[in-house]
């Protein structure tokens, strides 16, 4: 399998409640590779865009509203399989049936404010990279220690 990169984004509900860290760090401890990050507000056409598949469903608004609301972390992250991989450690989207030991499950209060976004398949990656990423925000480096070990 070769290296994927994906997109993640820790919702406003993780920022306020100070779970980056902690969401940062399943991430590098599983050995995921970080390439990107930012603290940023989004604005609402970026909102609008990242969600266009969802436009006409009953919850855009309050979707966009919510993103919209404060500070998100996002971020780009390779490796082996990372887009799913990351998205079975982010749980199911409704946090209630999350299985614990998820990010959702062991986070997320509800539909609305489950903490956490990743892409959902290689199209989907390569899109919302471009969405929310400059190519100069992005960093590719070389782990030393990959020489050592
Ligand atoms: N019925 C709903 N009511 C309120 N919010 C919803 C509902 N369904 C989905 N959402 C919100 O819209 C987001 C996108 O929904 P989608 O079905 O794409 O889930 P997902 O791919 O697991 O989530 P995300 O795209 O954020 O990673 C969800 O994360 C959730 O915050």
């Amino acid at each position: 399998m070769a290296k994927q990169r994906t997109f993640i984004m820790a919702k406003p509900d993780a920022v306020q409640r100070n779970l980056i860290g902690d969401i940062m760090q399943r991430f590098e401890r599983k050995g995921f590779h970080l390439i990107g990050a930012k603290l940023m507000n989004v604005p609402r056409e970026l909102a609008e865009e990242h969600y266009a598949e969802h436009k006409e469903k009953p919850f855009f608004g309050e979707l966009v509203d919510f993103i919209t609301s404060g500070a998100v972390f996002a971020m780009v992250w390779e490796g082996e399989n990372v887009i799913a991989t990351a998205r079975n450690m982010m749980g199911k989207t409704n946090p209630a049936e999350a299985a614990p030991g998820t990010i959702r499950g062991d986070f997320g209060i509800s539909m609305g404010m489950n903490i956490i976004h990743g892409s959902d398949a290689p199209e989907t990656a390569e899109r919302e990279i471009a969405l929310w990423f400059k190519d100069t925000e992005l960093h590719v480096y070389e782990k030393t220690i990959n020489k050592w070990i």
